[in-house]
């Protein structure tokens, strides 16, 4: 990553290296002018225009300086928020790539760590500590020569004994600063999630009084908060009055020794002058020097971080793909057992199931016995092995992942709403959003009733800024989404069970009578809404333990016929 950018920009840090060196070359002429005024004042300077030419002199320089400093800035510092954003838009890109497998393993605190945190500490490395670096090299180098050749070397070596302290008491606070700033922040973190939980979730404390529980808590975490950043003050407090302390021992030493110069005649009154002026520009980059080796270690670190999820590859690959085409929508399995990626537990045990184009098929079972499951696989979710899942004949991993895209419908278990229109949410697996067929699919969706009830309609928000849907509401949203892509394969993986029967069995119905015939898989709990499929395939721990229409299954299944009996007693007590 860091290589093609800087293949790109590399000119701007040339370039901005240059006017940083023009910028330190420049502030060394002030102090030589200075110098020379006050020697020339001491020998009865009576010429005012002389004067008057040195001020308009140091003038020029601070212009100079001024536009130097702002190109600097530009290329630089530009060229680190260029990179910030490119490392997050290529970071982006890679997470959108990553199978559901990367995301199982992965926390979403961790992934916005990296965002976040390393994403800015990269761009430390690349912006301020190049300008550390060049100061501290080239600064430091040309203000030691200026001292030792303008004015003195003997009183140069003497005056720069403490400045290397600088440097390393800069590195070691830095360190110490980073990490209690670290702690800061975790401690930040952790009382944001507490209030943040808090005020979701003031419903259930209120219910179950737990208010001072709450309370106690919030009160803990605040004091640590606090108590943190007390520690964090401490070596502020400490860090800029020892970087004075050991500058001053650097101007004691200049003074004493260089004063006895001035009255001994070594040197002028101007040169002295000069000299404590370039003594001050050391301590710059000096700190420089410590606060560069935090940063860069930090960046390299962070760097590797990134990297750990750019060199991440997609678990579902496509070998040999065949041309994207329109499917039938004809799926066979065959004797698939499987694992999810990292866990030795069969979830699937030998499956065999045929769905033909344009039936309707359930999964129906007892909980976590691998419906969901087979849903995902069909809609390539996790990479299965070759040669156990094949549409319209042929092996599913040599789809590529546009075909499986523009060919199947999926909506999950749980339904996810952006912050976004209804209209746009809908019209949200499109290229167009054209009002027609919105509606025409919210229809079948049992959900544009609802939606005109809205005052704003289709054009209503949803989310935190805007109405609050209830789950049944959502979930046909969800299912809107689906349809609208009017693939050849539709997966309902349980997604309807906020709605009730009587809407779940109305939206099948409509969706198998809406367009032309498409291929159907649904998960369901509710045996009802699912009596009219063609095929119903029973699954149990794993295991396909029937199949049949709902009748066959009736008469020659007895985990059906239990299932079934008892939803039927539950909707009977639910109706007394
Ligand atoms: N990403 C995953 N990684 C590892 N194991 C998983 C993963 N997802 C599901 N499982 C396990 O696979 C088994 C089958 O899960 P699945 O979600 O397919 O069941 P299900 O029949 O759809 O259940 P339910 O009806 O409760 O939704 C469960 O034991 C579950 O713990």
């Amino acid at each position: 990553m860091l290589k093609e950018f800087f293949k790109r920009y590399w000119w701007t840090y040339l370039l901005g290296s240059f006017f940083l060196i023009i910028v330190d070359l420049l502030q060394l002429i002030v102090p030589r002018v200075i110098g020379n005024i006050v020697d020339a004042l001491k020998v009865g300077l009576n010429d005012i225009s002389a004067l008057k030419l040195s001020i308009i002199s140091i003038f020029m320089i601070a212009l100079g300086v001024f536009m130097a400093r702002f190109f600097w800035r530009i290329l630089i510092m530009g060229s680190a928020r260029r990179f910030e954003y490119y490392s997050k838009k290529i970071l982006f890109e890679k997470l959108l790539s990553l199978s559901p497998s990367f995301y199982d393993k992965t926390r979403v605190g961790d992934l916005m760590a990296r965002f976040t945190n390393d994403v800015r500490a990269v761009r430390m490395a690349m912006g301020p500590a190049i300008v550390m670096i060049v100061d501290a090299i080239f600064l430091t180098s040309v203000t030691i020569i200026a001292m030792g050749t303008m004015v003195d070397w003997s009183l140069t070596w003497i005056a720069i004994i403490p400045l290397p302290f600088l440097a390393m008491v800069t590195s070691f606070f830095g360190k110490m600063i980073h990490n209690r700033f670290k702690s800061v922040q975790e401690s930040f973190s952790d009382l944001t999630d507490t209030v943040e939980e808090s005020v979701s979730g003031v419903r259930v404390i209120k219910s179950y009084g737990i208010e001072d529980l709450r309370y106690e808590t919030l009160k803990k975490k605040s004091q640590d908060y606090v108590n943190k950043n007390m520690r964090l003050v401490r070596v502020w407090g400490m860090f800029f009055p020892l970087i004075q302390l050991l500058a001053s021992i650097g101007y004691i030493i200049a003074t004493f020794y260089g004063g006895r110069k001035v009255i001994l005649g070594e040197i002028t009154l101007g040169e002295f002058i000069t000299f404590t002026a370039y003594l001050g520009m050391l301590i710059w980059p000096m700190m420089a020097i410590g606060w560069v080796i935090n940063l860069i270690q930090r960046g390299r670190a962070s760097y590797k971080r990134l990297l750990d999820i750019l060199n991440r590859e997609s678990e579902v690959i496509s070998k040999d793909p065949v041309a994207a085409k329109k499917l039938q929508g004809h799926v066979i399995i065959r004797d698939l057992t499987y694992r999810y990626p990292g866990s030795e537990r069969v979830v699937l045990d030998n499956i065999s199931m045929e769905i033909k184009p344009g039936t309707k098929v359930a999964i129906v079972g007892t909980t976590g016995s691998g419906k969901s499951t087979i849903a995902k696989l069909i809609a390539r979710l996790y990479q299965v092995p070759d040669g156990k899942i094949f549409i319209d004949g042929i092996d599913i991993n040599k789809l590529p992942p546009e075909t499986v895209r523009e060919n199947i419908s999926y909506v999950p278990q749980e339904t996810f709403l952006f912050t976004d229109t209804i209209k746009g949410n809908i019209a949200f697996g499109i290229e167009d959003d054209e009002e027609e067929r919105i509606v025409k699919y919210a229809s079948v969706a049992a959900i544009h009733e609802d939606i005109v009830q809205f005052p704003k309609g289709y054009d209503t928000l949803v989310g935190e800024r805007g109405v609050t849907l209830s789950g049944g509401q959502k979930q046909r949203v969800a299912i809107a989404r689906a349809l609208i892509k009017e693939t050849p394969i539709v997966i309902l993986d349980d997604c309807l069970s906020a709605v009730d029967t009587e809407t779940e069995a109305r939206i099948l119905s409509s969706l198998v009578n809406s367009t032309e015939k498409k291929t159907i898989i649904i998960i369901s709990h509710r045996l009802k809404a699912v009596r009219d499929a063609n095929v119903i395939y029973v699954l149990h721990d794993g295991k396909i333990v029937g199949h049949g229409t709902h009748e066959e299954l009736i008469e020659s299944n007895e985990l059906y016929r239990r299932m079934y009996e008892r939803q039927l007693l539950e909707e009977k007590l639910e109706e007394e």
